[in-house]
């Protein structure tokens, strides 16, 4: 799966396992995401309320990714999962175009973080079924 390959490409350590954080805005579609990745059933996803663990395995490689709710009043309580953060998934939902900004710039305040520096970051561009959608690229 090209997610999968993509945070294993990431995280280049000699370990077996990594700490993966998923963060973005509320609906962006991470707890789907991670529930597709899990084989999980998607029809029972619900706005996660403080935080959802979901491991993944990878060629033997365990992703274990810790996803956020993404609502405005839990958004404070992000910076409390970077510590031993291996990598960080920010996911944007690109059909959400009133939202964009404020996902930007949720995304550029998180880069300020000083325990974020030097974290690697995969930003996915969610969505891309939908019509009118903003093209990944863009
Ligand atoms: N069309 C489409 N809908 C999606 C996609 N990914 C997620 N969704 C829908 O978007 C809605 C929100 O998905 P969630 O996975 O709950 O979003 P979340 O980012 O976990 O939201 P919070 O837990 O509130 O932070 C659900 O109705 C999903 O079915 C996608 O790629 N395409
Ligand atoms: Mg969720």
């Amino acid at each position: 799966m090209g997610l999968l390959s993509s945070l294993r490409r990431l995280y280049r350590s000699q370990a077996d396992e990594a700490r993966i954080l998923f963060l973005g805005l509320d609906n962006a579609g991470k707890t789907t995401i991670l529930k597709l990745l899990a084989d999980g059933d998607i029809q029972t996803v619900t706005p996660t309320q403080g935080f959802h663990i979901q491991s993944l395995i990878y060629e033997g490689f365990r992703l274990n990714v810790w996803d956020i709710g993404g609502q405005r009043a839990i958004r404070p309580y992000w910076r409390n999962y970077f510590e031993t953060t291996d990598a960080l998934v920010y996911v944007f939902d690109c059909a959400d175009r009133h939202r964009l900004k404020e996902s930007g710039d949720e995304l550029s305040l998180l880069l300020e973080e000083e325990k974020i520096i030097g974290v690697p970051l995969l930003v996915l561009a969610n969505k891309q079924d939908l019509r009118h959608a903003l093209p990944a690229d863009e």
